[in-house]
């Protein structure tokens, strides 16, 4: 097992949000025995009082780690999301931390396109509104606004792990698939890309969104893009809450322009499940409202515990920066018999020579050197020979835009 400078018994994982315990099992299996895990998240002066001494901190879409709570982070040195977002993490001010982010990509996109699909057949078929309705002692038999799937058309905005997935799945039910993207996409099957957002809203019969929330994506679905929307069409959100404007989804529901709507994401969510859950769409019964759990499914759960743990262990062992969201990417082989300096650094002329000139003046062996850079930031990781780094680490500390430096052994 690899060791690190401090203690593995010391380096303190902080785990919230139900975090599934395959995560503890990988921690535990690296010998990172320090592991606090929380069932729910944390704000305000709660989080930044248990995140203080935290060097790890895993989160969910829930708790907003931004530059506020960062600064109160003294010890941070990566932050795991357990989820696909990491819009909840303020990344520039982690970067300029020195703080490497990682996310899961993959694990639990399988699981939204299957809701997906799943409630656009309940929604083609009326169920949800037939469901109400019979809670209440009704009995609404009919065919009337009662559709197949085969042969519809389905339009996925936002091609990319998800809206993919979906697309194949739709296929296989005899669905015609369009999509839109800001990139140009392989398309899968017969799905065939779209070259603009609009054209393709007005040639479905159901529109399901997959983008990410960024600046371009906030509020891309408003009252225009609704009202392009075909009549007796059907729209579901399972991506972020920050996507569509909710009032005139709300509207276009209650005039009975579209048939019905599944919403999993909302601008507001309830912080905890003790929280009140308000919105516009509530008590409309042709909606479909979850509670943000398109990603909630066992099988996702576990494989993104195990997934994030094994990034954070990686990067705490060895230094491997791949897939992180924020940080130049190095790859790095094992480093048996020697010493490893990971060096995180401000990207300007000057700090790779001071750092070398360290090891020139020291006398010092460089076995290996590994660099990546990107605009702002530098990753150098040094191997030395076994017991070389104690003589030379002040001195890298010292190093002017130097913003972080561990060791390895
Ligand atoms: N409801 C849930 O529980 C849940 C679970 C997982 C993911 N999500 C959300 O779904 C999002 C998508 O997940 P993914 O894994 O498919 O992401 P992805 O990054 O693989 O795909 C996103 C796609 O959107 C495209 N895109 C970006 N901006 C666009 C724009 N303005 N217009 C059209 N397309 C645009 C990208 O090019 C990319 O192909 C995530 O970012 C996350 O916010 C929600
Ligand atoms: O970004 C994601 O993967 C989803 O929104 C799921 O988030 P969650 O882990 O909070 O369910």
């Amino acid at each position: 097992m690899s060791k690190t400078s401090l203690d593995k018994s010391k380096i303190k994982f902080l785990l919230l949000e139900g975090i599934h315990p395959s995560a503890v099992e990988v921690l535990k299996n690296a010998g990172y025995t320090n592991v606090e895990t929380l069932p729910g998240a944390l704000q305000g002066d709660e989080l930044k009082e248990k995140i203080a001494d935290a060097h790890f901190v895993g989160l969910r879409s829930r708790t907003q780690l931004n530059a506020e709570a960062l600064a109160a982070a003294q010890k941070l040195v990566a932050v795991g999301a357990f989820c696909i977002g990491t819009n909840q993490i303020d990344l520039e001010a982690a970067r300029h931390k020195g703080v490497a982010v990682f996310n899961a990509p993959y694990s639990n996109t399988r699981s939204v396109a299957e809701l997906v699909l799943a409630e656009a057949i309940l929604l083609l078929r009326g169920i949800p509104e037939k469901n109400a309705a019979a809670h209440r002692g009704g009995w609404m038999k009919s065919a009337t606004n009662s559709y197949e799937a085969r042969g519809k058309t389905l339009g996925i905005v936002g091609y990319g792990s998800i809206g993919s997935q979906l697309s194949v799945l739709a296929e296989s039910l005899g669905m015609n698939v369009l999509f839109y993207d800001v990139v140009a996409k392989l398309p899968l099957g017969n799905a065939q890309q779209v070259g603009n957002l609009h054209d393709l809203l007005g040639q479905c019969d159901i529109v399901s969104l997959h983008v990410p929330d960024l600046p371009s994506t906030r509020w891309m679905i408003g009252a225009k893009e609704i009202a392009a929307l075909k009549p007796g069409a059907i729209f579901i959100n399972a991506s972020r809450g920050t996507v569509v404007e909710i009032e005139p989804l709300a509207q276009a529901i209650k005039s009975g322009r579209l048939l019905g709507a599944a919403v999993d994401v909302f601008p507001s969510e309830p912080k905890s499940n003790k929280d009140e859950f308000q919105s516009p769409l509530r008590g409309l019964d042709n909606v479909l409202l979850t509670p943000h759990i398109g990603g909630s499914t066992m099988e996702a759960q576990a494989n993104i515990g195990l997934e994030v743990a094994e990034k954070l262990v990686k990067y705490s062992d060895n230094g491997s920066t791949i897939t992180s969201v924020n940080f130049p990417e190095v790859a790095l082989p094992e480093h048996p018999g020697r010493d490893r300096i990971l060096h995180v650094h401000k990207n300007v002329p000057g700090v790779m020579s001071a750092i070398n000139q360290v090891f020139s003046d020291a006398k010092i062996n460089v076995a290996a050197q590994y660099l990546q850079t990107d605009d702002a930031l530098g990753y150098v990781v040094i191997d030395t020979d076994a017991g070389a780094s104690a003589s030379v680490i002040d001195k890298l500390r010292a190093v002017p835009g130097t913003m972080r430096v561990r060791v390895l052994f």
